[in-house]
């Protein structure tokens, strides 16, 4: 039936509320601007829902085209020459001026390098941000037993995650100049700065409003370069070495030899310097969002749920009164805050809409017959999908347990979704995207943040400041985000 009704020219594709006509236009982009959920909302209702593609209103007065997420099977099937995931990251970003050059982005290799050290060395990367992570913590909320400390709950967030990776990222050195990084914070949040001004900017002028909004950039840039140096410059040493065993086991490192080996345009303190910031942003950004609402999320449904009570007895349960010891096998136990982690990606992504794509040919027919045009930029809309009370129950509820297996449900909490793992990927869950390049850090996130929470409620009491008893996610234009200033306080437990 709907193969039938579907579209044989791209022309035919519908546009949600009307908005290719005049009068409607308009109105288009300002709910993109003002009201991006209920814009996103409708196109879900009205069209993806039901299987059939639309146009939305799209960065920089364009046109997206919202696909159903019922494609995504198939769309997995296809090669990047036909769907293409950088070149239409590199469209939403404007890489030039965000990032720092496009090719930072539509390089396949530093994603390629990351993706080796995922599958090659995880253990290592835990390893390495576990040692890390108990400092940042303490260094953010505390050793204070006696005296609450009111903390900033997503800037705290961001500096541990971004101390504790960087200790990956470039090593231990240069993950603990606090100088470094601001920076690094400074240049992620720099990244939003500019692909937002430039969204809501018309193409043709991006020649001459890029290089004044990118400035801050640049000058980051700059900055960090001079921080790097000297970590790049004792690299170098280890490069014509014959004795690879003491060199670093960072990314800066594996960066540095690819280029040396085989990227010799890449080979310097600039590049090497922006690709490290950037795997910072590909790597921190979304995992900080995470991170923090998910731990105001613990902290306001405990009334009801008694979350942190349950938590806690969990991580005695798994790893008895010892430090943990961190791996996939012993993350995995963890399934109360398996579930509370799932619950909290699914409701708060940072985005409305994943599987961001470019169509880079003609006649691409998806399966129900719908031509698709070239050139298009595609993508899923997930957050009207990951609430839809058809498909789990109380859908817009933050219920931490519901996909905990059966057996370990509260009573009184919905079992439809029981047994749900964070990082399992399915049509209707996308927080981390699908397909072949769906997110391959997902399991290192998925131990890591265990890691971090598991840490601060067996040695911090923590609760929300009286000052913000009960703090919203904050829509800001496509963005959801925890409130950038919601306090929580917190004290360290006292050890017996
Ligand atoms: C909660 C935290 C995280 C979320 C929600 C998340 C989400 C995503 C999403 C949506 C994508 C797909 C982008 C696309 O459609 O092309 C992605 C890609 C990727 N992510 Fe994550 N991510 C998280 C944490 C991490 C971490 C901690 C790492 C690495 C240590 C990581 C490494 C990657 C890499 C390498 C890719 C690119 C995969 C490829 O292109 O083949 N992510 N992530």
């Amino acid at each position: 039936m709907l193969s039938r009704l579907a579209p044989r020219d791209p022309d035919d594709i519908p546009f949600v509320r009307n908005f290719d006509k005049w009068g409607f236009r308009l109105a288009g982009y300002r709910s993109l601007w003002n009201n991006s959920k209920d814009l996103f909302q409708d196109a879900y209702g009205s069209f993806t829902k039901h299987g059939r593609p639309c146009w939305i209103p799209g960065a920089s007065f364009s046109k997206h085209l919202a696909l159903p997420h019922t494609y995504l099977p198939w769309m997995a099937t296809q090669p990047d020459s036909v769907f293409n995931h950088r070149e239409a990251f590199d469209e939403l970003v404007k890489a030039k001026w965000a990032i720092g050059d496009r090719k930072y982005i539509t390089e396949p290799w530093p994603t390629k390098l990351l993706n080796t050290k995922l599958r090659e060395n995880f253990d290592d990367l835990i390893k390495a941000f576990h040692a890390e992570v108990q400092l940042a913590v303490t260094e953010q909320l505390g050793e204070d037993n006696a005296e609450w400390r009111e903390v900033p709950v997503y800037r705290a967030m961001k500096t541990i995650l971004v101390r504790a990776s960087g200790r990956w990222i470039v090593g231990k050195a240069l993950c603990q100049d606090p100088l470094f990084n601001r920076l690094t914070v400074a240049y992620m949040d720099t990244v939003f700065y500019v692909s937002g001004i430039l969204h809501y900017t018309p193409v043709i002028l991006h020649p001459l409003v890029g290089p004044l909004v990118s400035l801050r950039q640049r000058y980051i840039i700059e900055q960090a370069k001079k921080l790097v140096r000297p970590g790049f410059e004792e690299r170098l040493g280890y490069l014509s070495s014959s004795s690879q065993d003491a060199a670093p086991q960072d990314f800066l490192y594996d960066a540095m030899r690819h280029a040396y080996t085989s990227r010799k345009e890449d080979f310097n303190l600039h590049d090497i310097t922006i690709y490290a910031l950037y795997v910072y942003w590909a790597t921190c950004h979304q995992i900080t969002v995470t991170a923090a609402s998910t731990l105001l999320e613990i902290l306001k449904s405990d009334a009801e749920y008694a979350t942190t009570t349950r938590l806690q007895a969990e991580s005695t349960q798994v790893f008895g009164t010892d430090e943990p010891t961190w791996s996939k096998a012993t993350a995995a136990r963890c399934s109360l805050m398996d579930s509370t982690l799932r619950e909290s990606l699914r409701l708060h992504t940072f985005i409305s809409r994943h599987v961001f794509k470019k169509i880079m040919v003609d006649g691409v027919k998806a399966p129900d017959g719908t031509v698709l045009p070239k050139g298009a930029l595609t993508c899923v809309i997930s957050r009207p999908l990951h609430t839809d009370h058809e498909l789990i129950s109380e859908g817009n509820k933050f219920i931490p347990f519901r996909f905990a297996p059966a057996k370990e449900i509260p009573e009184g909490i919905p079992t439809d979704s029981a047994g749900k793992k964070m990082t399992t990927i399915t049509p209707d869950y996308l927080p981390f995207a699908y397909g072949k390049h769906a997110c391959s850090g997902r399991f290192l996130a998925d131990v890591t943040l265990k890691m971090l929470f598991t840490h601060i409620l067996r040695h911090f009491d923590v609760e929300l400041s009286p000052k913000n008893p009960c703090p919203q996610p904050v829509v800001h234009r496509e963005a959801t985000l925890p409130p950038r200033h919601a306090l929580i306080r917190a004290r360290r437990k006292i050890k017996v």
